[in-house]
């Protein structure tokens, strides 16, 4: 039988559960007894196994916040040439996905402290996804949407993985809304850093871009395909970070890139909207990145022999690039650990390559150089 608690006892007891962060300096205080005294009351109280143990209150401002897309990826490989219009006979392969799901994981697997925000629905296409994803990330913030798909991209493939047509259902990141973020103000104001997809709502976007100006935080912005370049906020203005491909910048600016001078002005027609830091990749040409400090470069892409699987490869790049640049790096070493990576990646099957490590993108850094 557990022994009776004292009428001190009791009112320290009523104290801790109303706030279990109380400090006993606070309980003092409050109760008018000295500190060793409340000290005596909290073990008289352990021992009678009325409280179990204390709670270590994590300071999460070394967390990434990557918010956005989490599909399950399907990829359909015809096996002889595709006819429309009636059965054909497919390998088919499944994966997770998701642009902020795939960063997240790149940065997990780098070390990052990393918590997702997405939508997802109640379906076994989560339960996939949550199980491929928790050892990297921490996914307590997940909106679980009932009566909602989880979001899923579908590919299907000719017989050389050449793209035919793939079918996006992305409908539940509409419920990623200003107000489910703003029940993560704690966490967002916090975040060494906010990575944000436009998988995410348009008003989405430009409440987390005006979020991170007044709260003074980092974020970076990530277009998942050209037609959702509609999505990008109106205001630019501090944005700390843009990573495009050609096609997505093309679109936005309604313009061609069809050589180096013109990619160069699509990187300075960026940097004019107030953004600090531009990325506009380009395939196997490789990437120009600029800012207004260092100037703009070129990265050419590193050979690749090999490559298994495209998908992934871009979010693959902008993931070593956000981390080289939380770890203070210059430009080009920034844009290298962005070529490296998406090298890497090509040649695995993965959509995020499994021996990715700070470790190993160190070590890949230097051989490829
Ligand atoms: N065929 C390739 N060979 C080598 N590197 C490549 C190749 N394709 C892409 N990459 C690398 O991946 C980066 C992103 O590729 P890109 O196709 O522009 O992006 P996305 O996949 O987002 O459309 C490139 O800047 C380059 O470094
Ligand atoms: O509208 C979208 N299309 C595609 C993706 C994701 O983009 C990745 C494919 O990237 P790429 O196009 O770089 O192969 C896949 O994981 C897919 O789930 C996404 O988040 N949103």
């Amino acid at each position: 039988m557990t022994e009776r608690m004292t009428e001190k006892e009791q009112l320290i007891f009523n104290l801790i559960q109303k706030n279990p962060y109380i400090s006993q300096q606070e309980l003092a205080e409050a109760l008018g007894l000295s500190r060793p005294s409340i000290a005596n009351i909290i073990s008289g109280l352990t021992r009678k196994g009325e409280i179990l143990g204390r709670a270590y209150v994590l300071n999460e401002s070394q967390q990434i916040v990557c918010i956005g897309g989490a599909n399950l990826d399907r990829k359909f490989q015809v096996k002889n040439k595709a006819q429309l219009g009636t059965s054909n006979p497919i390998q088919s392969a499944k994966s997770v996905g998701g642009v902020a799901r795939n960063i997240a994981e790149n940065l997990g697997r780098l070390g990052m402290g990393v918590s997702l925000v997405t939508a997802c629905g109640t379906d076994s296409d989560w339960s996939f996804i949550e199980e491929s994803s928790t050892l990297y990330m921490h996914l307590d913030q997940v909106a679980k949407i009932p009566g909602k798909s989880t979001g899923s991209y579908t590919a299907v493939l000719d017989t050389d993985g050449e793209l035919i047509i793939a079918l996006a259902d992305m409908e539940v990141y509409e419920s990623i809304t200003p107000e489910l973020l703003q029940k993560q103000d704690v966490l967002l104001s916090r975040a060494k850093c906010i990575v944000a997809d436009l998988n995410c709502p348009k008003e989405t976007l430009q409440f987390l871009c005006q979020f991170a100006r007044k709260h003074d935080r980092p974020i970076a912005l990530i277009p998942v395909s050209s037609p959702k370049m509609n999505r990008i906020p109106d205001d630019l203005d501090g944005i700390a970070w843009l990573i495009t491909n050609r096609d997505e910048s093309e679109t936005y600016f309604n313009i061609k890139i069809t050589n180096e001078d013109e990619w160069k002005l699509a990187l300075e027609k960026w940097l004019s909207l107030g953004i600090a830091n531009v990325v506009i990749t380009n395939g196997k040409k490789g990437a120009m990145i600029a800012n207004n400090e260092e100037g703009i470069f070129h990265m050419p892409s590193i050979e690749t022999k090999d490559i298994l699987d495209v998908t992934g490869a871009g979010d693959a790049f902008s993931s070593a690039v956000i981390y080289s640049w939380l770890n203070g790096k210059n430009l080009r070493d920034i844009a290298k650990a962005g070529a490296v990576n998406a090298s890497k990646t090509l040649q695995s099957s993965y959509t995020v390559r499994q021996d990715l490590s700070a470790a190993q993108l160190q070590k890949d850094m230097e051989e490829l150089s």
